[in-house]
């Protein structure tokens, strides 16, 4: 069987023209279909998953610069080649530049450099093709981008990711501090078309208002105390490319009302400057807090609030996805390995369980604090309990309160026994006769957990 041909679209008005340049395409070994406008190549799209679309520039109704903005928008468009009439050559290059534009031609056409053009346009959609693909199938196995979870709740979160990624829509990141929002955001960054053009982070929490603003917006010389120089802001930065702004709860109200201008107009003025300048940023913004309950205690712009949540995307905890720890800390120990020269081969299975029994209040962040630790003690061979500091043996470890031990399920029997102990030394002030009396079990026996527990010795 004949592999199957790759598609062309050809987008012009004047009817003989579109045959002759379908032809001719089709006469190159392509499988062609044709649309007399924007609007008519659109609805052809839906259908005709073309490689490439070869477009006219001037048309009627939905012309080809709007067609190429729509696609853009969408994301995942075909390369599009722009035929631009003699002498058009600066919007030629603006389409380029501006819209995503494969590659320009003037008229009269040459077919020589069509066929040469079309060629390696459709190259680049088979490599864009095989890179989703592969995209894909990392996702399923458990990874996007540096993300690492193959959970449900997980791989949720990463069609959710894969979905919003080309589009341009601006994508709220919640969940707790560790839980890897900055790791979606570069993810949805780098599956976009924008993948190329800057991804620049600015954290909100970290400025005082003055600071935020001219490092969002930039400032003119001698704007205020402290602008020796013009400098250009976050959005200027990341123009054509993705910004993110971190910890956006923290975001001051007089700032909060100029970024949802800036939103709106999609043009940023410097501080100090008499011009605004356009921006094309795609925004995406991070919180650990719960933005709502922030619009209703007043402390957050509720305008803003839905300008950002367009889509959301929302970690869960670690806690809620304790299956994912095996392969973070498979991901961690190898990062580990490298970062500190050690030749560190895993992490024993009773050393695993106590990892995936912990709460990890601060996530993934955590976790890898505690094997970055753990891989430096170890150093090589297996990393085991007693390479870990500070970690509970069970995530319902007994808590001991004054005279009293409470205990839950998930506790061991020799952590509940060892509550008791600690708890009845403290009563009787370290007096191990007594204790021992208490507890019901001979000093004898008192003694040998003790040793057992490593614990400091008592009085008699
Ligand atoms: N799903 C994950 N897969 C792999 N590593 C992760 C994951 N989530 C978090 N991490 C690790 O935790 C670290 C912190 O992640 P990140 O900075 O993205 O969290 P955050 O949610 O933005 O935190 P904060 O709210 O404190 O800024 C990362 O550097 C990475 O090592």
């Amino acid at each position: 069987m004949d592999a199957p041909k790759d598609r062309v679209l050809v987008v012009d008005d004047e009817s003989n023209q579109r045959t002759a340049l379908a032809t001719m395409i089709a006469g190159w070994g392509y499988e062609t279909a044709s649309a007399a406008n924007g609007a008519e190549a659109l609805d052809r799209l839906r259908e005709f998953e073309a490689s490439a679309i070869v477009t006219d520039l001037m048309m009627p109704g939905m012309d080809g610069s709007e067609l190429l903005r729509r696609l853009k928008d969408q994301g995942q468009a075909p390369p599009a080649i722009v035929l631009t009439a003699f002498g058009n050559l600066e919007t030629a290059v603006a389409l380029v530049h501006d819209l995503g534009a494969f590659w320009f031609l003037e008229k009269p056409l040459q077919p020589g450099a069509l066929r040469l053009l079309l060629s390696r346009a459709v190259a680049q959609s088979r490599l864009t093709d095989y890179n989703e693909a592969l995209e894909r199938r990392l996702s399923e196995q458990g990874v996007l981008g540096n993300l690492v979870g193959g959970s449900d709740v997980m791989q949720r979160i990463f069609s959710l990711i894969r979905q919003v990624a080309p589009t341009r829509a601006t994508v709220l990141i919640t969940g707790e501090s560790g839980t890897g929002k900055e790791l979606a955001a570069r993810a949805i960054h780098d599956l976009s078309p924008r993948r190329t053009a800057p991804f620049v982070a600015i954290n909100c929490a970290a400025l005082t208002e003055t600071l935020i603003e001219s490092e969002l917006f930039g400032h003119e010389k001698g704007s205020f105390t402290g602008a020796v120089e013009r400098r250009r802001g976050c959005f200027e930065l990341a123009d054509g490319g993705t910004l993110l702004l971190d910890e956006i709860g923290e975001m001051p109200a007089p700032t909060q009302a100029k970024l949802l201008r800036v939103l709106e107009e999609r043009k940023v003025r410097r501080l100090g400057a008499a011009r605004e300048v356009e921006v094309d940023v795609r925004l995406l913004a991070a919180t650990n807090r719960d933005l709502l309950a922030e619009v209703k205690q007043n402390r957050f712009r509720e305008d803003l609030f839905f300008r950002l949540n367009v889509f959301e995307v929302s970690l869960p905890p670690l806690r809620d996805r304790r299956e994912d720890i095996p392969a973070l800390c498979e991901v961690m120990v190898r990062d580990m390995n490298i970062r500190h020269q050690c030749r560190v081969s895993g992490i024993d299975a009773q050393a695993m369980t106590l990892l995936q029994n912990q709460e990890w209040p601060g996530n993934a962040r955590e976790l890898r604090n505690v094997v970055e630790r753990a891989v430096i003690i170890a150093g090589e061979g297996l990393v085991q309990s007693s390479h870990f500091f500070g970690l509970h043996s069970s995530a319902r470890a007994p808590v001991v309160s004054g005279d009293e031990v409470r205990l839950s399920v998930g506790a061991t029997i020799d952590e509940a026994e060892r509550a008791l102990i600690e708890a009845t030394l403290r009563h009787t002030g370290n007096n191990r006769t007594r204790a021992a009396t208490i507890l019901g079990i001979s000093q004898k026996t008192l003694f040998n957990k003790l040793r057992e527990y490593g614990a400091p010795g008592g009085t008699e």
